[in-house]
């Protein structure tokens, strides 16, 4: 065999080095966006029995207007894309029973990278760079195993697909209407930021993903030719209450760090009032950690997997408000998300700097 005609790289561990990141996985840039229709609350029961045209389900309005009572439920307002004109035009998705599986997808699959691609846009404008330098789209583990890697992660939820009528539900498939909204965020991840045009907001220190055993038909959507239905257990606020303290205890001994929950800034997904509710006591919450939280809830509502974004977005404003006027912020914090499985993701942040906090 041959020369090759240069030296052979040295070992193979410093291949490995080269190719691997030198910091932790580290938000660059965040956007959110949302479909124009804004729908109050308070208002939602006498549009949504209106326009499904259910009036005479007289007990089922009066449960949901108790439910949709915006200091009980926490929300004031969500934003839709499925607005009255769309809904006049496509009379089959008030119907569970008709079939509109294919209408829905179809507005959909405009929709939803529509939305992404407005969130997407304002995350790159803060990150600074051409969207061009985009590397990959999906995060911390691209970040971190490939150098220069930078990854744009956009989830967009929109509930088009799981709208229906009351007539013929389950309870909580109807409370379900109450509780989610529309909306697209976006983030900017990688690793060793180069300045000044890279800004770190959230080094990501620690990231896991557990499932409740047992909870499989707690949190579950089915697809059918009518649509999709989602059901919700009433026990999810008591199920994730009793399940977040450990993912928290694990996280945080695999880190090597001892924190009080109080120290600490949270991003927590709004999943319901019930469930910040439940997740405050546990965790003996003092008031305002999960105030950014709170906020998202009630001005968007659950936006399924988006809405922690939204959450991160709000906190990082909160806190570079906080500290211009010389409060302390905590530099260490979480960012917990649940969905269907149950599934717990549980992410321990860091925050470099409250310089970068602001947005744009
Ligand atoms: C705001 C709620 C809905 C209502 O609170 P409340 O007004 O204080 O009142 P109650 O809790 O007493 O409930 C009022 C009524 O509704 C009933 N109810 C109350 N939840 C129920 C119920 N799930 N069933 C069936 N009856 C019920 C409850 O029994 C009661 O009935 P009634 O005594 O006849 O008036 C509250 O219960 C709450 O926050 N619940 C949690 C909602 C919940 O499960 N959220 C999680 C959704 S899943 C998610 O967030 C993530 C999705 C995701 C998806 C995809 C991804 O990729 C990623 C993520």
């Amino acid at each position: 065999m041959g020369s090759m005609g240069r030296a052979l790289p040295a070992t193979v561990d410093e291949i490995r080095r080269a190719q691997r990141a030198d910091g932790p996985a580290t938000v660059l840039g965040i956007g959110t966006a949302n479909p124009p229709t804004c729908m109050a609350q308070d208002d939602y029961p006498d549009y949504y029995f209106r326009v499904t045209n259910s009036e005479h389900l007289t007990d089922l309005k009066a449960k949901l207007t108790r439910i949709c009572n915006n200091k009980k439920s926490g929300i004031r307002q969500r934003y839709l894309h499925l607005d009255e004109e769309l809904l006049a035009a496509n009379p089959d998705f008030i119907d569970r029973t008709r079939s509109s599986l294919d209408a829905r997808v179809e507005m959909a699959s405009a929709a939803v990278p529509e939305l992404a691609a407005a969130a997407a846009a304002k995350a790159i404008a803060e990150w600074g760079r051409p969207a061009t330098d985009i590397t990959h789209l999906l995060a911390k583990e691209l970040a971190e195993n490939n150098r220069g890697a930078r990854v744009l992660v956009a989830c967009s939820e929109i509930t088009l697909i799981a709208f229906y009528g009351p007539e013929g539900g389950c309870v909580d498939n109807i409370i379900g209407q109450t509780l989610f909204g529309d909306g697209a965020g976006a983030v900017i991840v990688g690793a060793d930021p180069v300045a000044p045009v890279e800004r770190p907001l959230f080094e990501m220190a620690f990231a896991s993903q557990t499932t409740i055993p047992e909870t499989e038909d707690a949190i579950s959507m089915q697809i059918s030719k009518c649509g999709m239905e989602y059901h919700l257990s009433s026990q999810v606020p008591r199920l994730l209450g009793c399940n977040v303290e450990r993912c928290l205890v694990d996280a945080f001994r695999t880190l090597g760090i001892s924190a009080a929950w109080n120290d600490l800034f949270w991003a927590i997904h709004p999943g319901g009032r019930a469930i910040l509710d439940n997740i405050d006591e546990v965790l003996g919450l003092e008031d305002g950690k999960l105030a950014a939280s709170r906020r998202v809830l009630s001005e968007f509502g659950n936006m399924s997997g988006t809405t922690v974004i939204f959450v991160l977005d709000e906190l990082r404003r909160r806190r570079a408000a906080a500290a211009k006027q010389g409060g302390e912020t905590p530099e260490w914090g979480v960012m917990m998300a649940f969905g269907p499985g149950i599934t717990i993701e549980t992410m321990v942040l860091h925050a470099p700097s409250n310089l970068n906090l602001e947005g744009n």
